[in-house]
């Protein structure tokens, strides 16, 4: 496929954002995944153990939306949990895998498969919610080197939770989407800002 315009403009503002999240930490070494949409059948996406911190455009390259790809390169390992949330649906723009310290302690610290998020101010950060009266439940999958079970795993839990703006793997990191990479990153930022709240009571009380 030829790089278009479209493909290097896109591919800068993922370098840009990969730099942001790697002064925070959040993909350390060559952690974490970067995508956006293309057109309505593919994507671009980081290629494979890269640095996140330090992309150039020839680090990117398209796939279609079952992850395989149509350009030259090897795509993320992780390439096809992207591409499932691109196909299932349309107004998802960006997502952005990380690997921050507390969502990797605290998925680690949770023994059930959910976290409630419950009573926060910044709740009204996530689309749709207007109050902090009411509670987000972000799910929390097994970690699996078996990508293509992991992304049936969440294509069936989406059946019954088609508004989730998140998910956790267990001691790895998080899955993060917005209609665009500015929504996604706020998203991003906001689910990171309430793990560490979560993480920082359960420290005080001991949960
Ligand atoms: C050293 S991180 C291990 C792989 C991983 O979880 C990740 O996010 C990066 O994988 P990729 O193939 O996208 O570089
Ligand atoms: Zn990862």
């Amino acid at each position: 496929m030829k790089q278009t315009k479209q493909f290097f403009d896109l591919a800068i503002a993922l370098a840009a954002i990969g730099e942001d999240l790697h002064r925070r930490g959040w993909v350390p070494a060559t952690s974490g995944n970067f995508s956006q949409r293309l057109d309505e059948h593919s994507a671009i996406v980081t290629a494979s153990g890269r640095h996140k911190g330090r992309l150039a455009p020839t680090d990117f390259l398209a796939v279609d939306l079952n992850g395989q790809p149509l350009s030259d390169g090897k795509p993320s390992a992780e390439t096809l949990l992207h591409t499932q949330l691109y196909a299932r649906f349309a107004d998802i723009g960006a997502v952005l895998h990380c690997h921050s310290p507390s969502v990797t302690v605290l998925s680690r610290q949770i023994s059930g498969n959910t976290l409630r998020l419950e009573g926060y101010e910044l709740l009204k950060a996530f689309n749709g919610i207007d109050t902090h009266d009411t509670f987000v439940d972000i799910p929390i999958f097994e970690n699996t080197q078996d990508i293509a079970a992991l992304a049936d795993e969440v294509d069936t839990y989406f059946n019954s939770h088609p508004n989730t703006p998140a998910y956790l793997i267990r001691g790895h990191g998080v899955y993060c989407w917005g209609e665009d990479l500015d929504s996604c990153m706020r998203n991003l930022e906001a689910l990171d800002f309430l793990l560490q709240c979560d993480l920082q009571e359960r420290m005080l009380t001991r949960k």
